[in-house]
């Protein structure tokens, strides 16, 4: 700590020692310099001192003294000035901080006078130099710490500012102290000269008496006519049990809405290169889709279970000038009839019993301005049809509860699996509904149809499952290709990837092979062999025989040599088939 800092108070307690005392003060530093003089030395104020000189062996001492003989007492031994010196008497008392010695008080007496002021009451003296001393130190340690309470009081206000969410502080009676730039945008300029208003939002008497944490409410608020929903939070500070101030953080609902986008990977990307398959049924939807990407009607899509429906919708998405927004899906089957509405379309705080503090945000709202998809809108109940098409008619929603409607700009994609004519024909679905979805049909053809994309898939999938189960497996059987081929694939492209997905995990060679498909596959094959137009190869043939006759018979010595008769080879031959097929 530096003396030079105060040097203004340094200068006026010197003054105030000699108006008291009458003899000439100076105050050096611990690095001797003169900070303080008055009488004789005020021209010397700044310059350095000797360092051989009474105020060295002060700084050196760390003890108060008085020099009654100057030249002869040991404070003056090593002084150069000694012979000249015109000084009658000294005192020197050392300014310490927390035990360290930072300066020195002296009194000079330049005649016999005022040494013999100093001299008349030496006790007091010391005394009184002591307790300047200690204000010195004090005013030191006030102006540190004002000077450190100045840096935080800068250092938080540029954290206030860099926040990126609006930040407020008020005090308990709802008055505005403080607000970022932030807060700002998100209020609007032409707010901020009556910000307290906007305080009337939060019930802060309420908060304040009951000492309330808020969190992630809302309020509506209109900037230039138009409404935003703004999210809330509050946090009292409490000052020995009084809540005196409350910090308050704001938040757009569309910035908190891109936030969890972001983080839920709601809007994982996909795209049409994505989608594998080279035949030409499944080219034209391609082409189709794209064409379909870049309108902005709604979409219907129309394919058996796993055909690849919600892959197309993502695609068409990322493939639109919405990309950079939501893609969010929602399956209207699997959520249950009572919580589908306000899953899409959200609710009000209170709407309901169980309903969430703070109310929830419906999925058409999480996706806008990009594309929300209805899967599975075939089993859609009936009243939220209704409440759908209005939706799709007025590009507005009404939360459950909510007494207001919300604007929203969402592209619509739905699918199904059902024949969603035939629900219409039944009267299980709303024919206007229909026909406003159906703007766009896409139909995706099963599996069945397109065996030309099977070998292709079936390859994509292998990749796809040695490179996440750590398997180096290169071929897939003619057999197994063959058998796929005919196969029926009721649950199409999803049910061919999970069954790769299990002879990979199953196979113990480097080529799949029918004894590495699940069970129920397997059985149908069986049934399959019985038709003649099924060709398969020797090798698949001579492995699945040998397999079979090593399941019926066993795997000890013996039952390798029944199979090996049975078979009519020789015992050497089905040892090395054994080892060829890895069985
Ligand atoms: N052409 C394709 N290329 C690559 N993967 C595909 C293809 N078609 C479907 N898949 C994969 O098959 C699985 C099922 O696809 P998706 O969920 O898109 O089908 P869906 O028709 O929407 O199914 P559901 O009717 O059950 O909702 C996914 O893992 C998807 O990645």
């Amino acid at each position: 700590m530096q003396l030079f800092r105060i040097s203004n108070i340094v200068q006026r307690i010197a003054e105030a020692i000699e108006s008291v005392i009458n003899v000439d003060v100076t105050i050096i530093d611990n690095k001797l310099n003169r900070i303080a003089a008055t009488g004789l030395y005020t021209e010397n104020i700044g310059a350095r001192i000797n360092d051989k000189s009474v105020f060295a062996y002060a700084l050196k001492s760390g003890e108060s003294f008085i020099i009654e003989n100057p030249r002869i007492h040991k404070a003056c031994s090593r002084c150069e000035k000694k012979e000249s010196c015109r000084e009658f008497a000294q005192v020197c008392c050392p300014i310490k901080v927390n035990g360290t010695i930072i300066g020195v008080i002296g009194l000079i007496a330049f005649d016999e006078k005022q040494k013999a002021s100093i001299l008349s009451n030496k006790h007091n003296l010391l005394e009184f130099l002591s307790r300047m001393a200690d204000l010195l130190a004090t005013k030191l340690i006030e102006k540190k710490k004002s000077e450190e309470i100045k840096l935080l009081i800068g250092e938080l206000e540029v954290l206030f500012d860099s926040i990126d969410r609006g930040l407020m502080l008020v005090d308990a009676e709802g008055n505005v102290l403080h607000y970022n730039s932030k807060a700002i945008e998100i209020l609007g300029k032409e707010h901020i000269d009556n910000i307290n208003k906007i305080t009337r939002h939060f019930d802060i008497k309420n908060i304040v008496s009951k000492k309330l944490n808020i969190r992630n409410k809302e309020f509506y608020h209109s900037i230039n006519g138009n409404n935003f929903r703004i999210v809330y939070s509050v946090k009292p500070i409490e000052v020995n049990g009084k809540i005196v101030r409350l910090v308050i953080t704001l938040n757009k609902i569309n910035e908190i809405i891109n936030v969890v986008n972001d983080v839920t990977g709601a809007s994982m990307e996909m795209n049409f290169d994505d989608i594998i398959g080279e035949s030409i049924s499944i080219k034209m939807v391609k082409d189709y889709a794209k064409k379909a990407a870049r309108s902005s009607s709604t979409v219907l899509i129309q394919g058996e279970s796993g055909t690849g429906k919600e892959l197309f919708a993502r695609a068409i998405h990322f493939y639109s000038d919405r990309r950079k927004y939501p893609f969010i899906p929602i399956n209207c089957a699997a959520i249950p009839e009572n919580l589908l509405e306000s899953e899409l379309f959200g609710y009000e705080e209170g709407a309901f019993t169980g309903a969430k503090k703070g109310g929830k945000t419906g999925k058409f709202e999480l996706a806008n301005k990009g594309t929300i998809f209805l899967d599975e809108i075939g089993d859609m109940p009936l009243h939220l049809q209704t409440k759908l098409l209005r939706v799709l008619q007025e590009n507005m929603i009404e939360r459950v509860g909510g007494k207001r409607f919300i604007p929203i700009d969402v592209r619509i994609i739905a699918a199904t699996n059902k024949n969603l004519e035939k629900r219409v024909e039944e009267g299980e679905f709303r024919d206007d509904l229909y026909y406003r979805l159906n703007v766009i049909p896409l139909y995706i053809p099963p599996l069945r149809e397109r065996i030309d994309d099977i070998p292709i898939l079936a390859y994509k999938f292998l990749n796809k499952f040695n490179y996440k189960l750590g398997k180096n497996i290169s071929h897939i059987s003619e057999e197994v290709l063959q058998f796929f081929k005919n196969y029926d694939w009721p649950g199409n492209v999803r049910e061919l990837e999970n069954i790769i997905e299990y002879a990979v995990n199953m196979a113990s060679s480097n080529c799949i092979s029918i004894n590495d498909l699940p069970n129920r596959i397997k059985n149908k094959h069986v049934k399959n062999m019985a038709a003649d137009d099924i060709i398969i190869s020797i090798q698949d043939l001579e492995k699945r025989e040998i397999s079979k006759a090593i399941r019926k018979f066993g795997r000890t010595k013996k039952g390798i040599e029944e199979a090996a008769k049975v078979l009519g080879i020789s015992r050497a031959t089905i040892y090395r088939k054994l080892k060829k097929y890895s069985i």
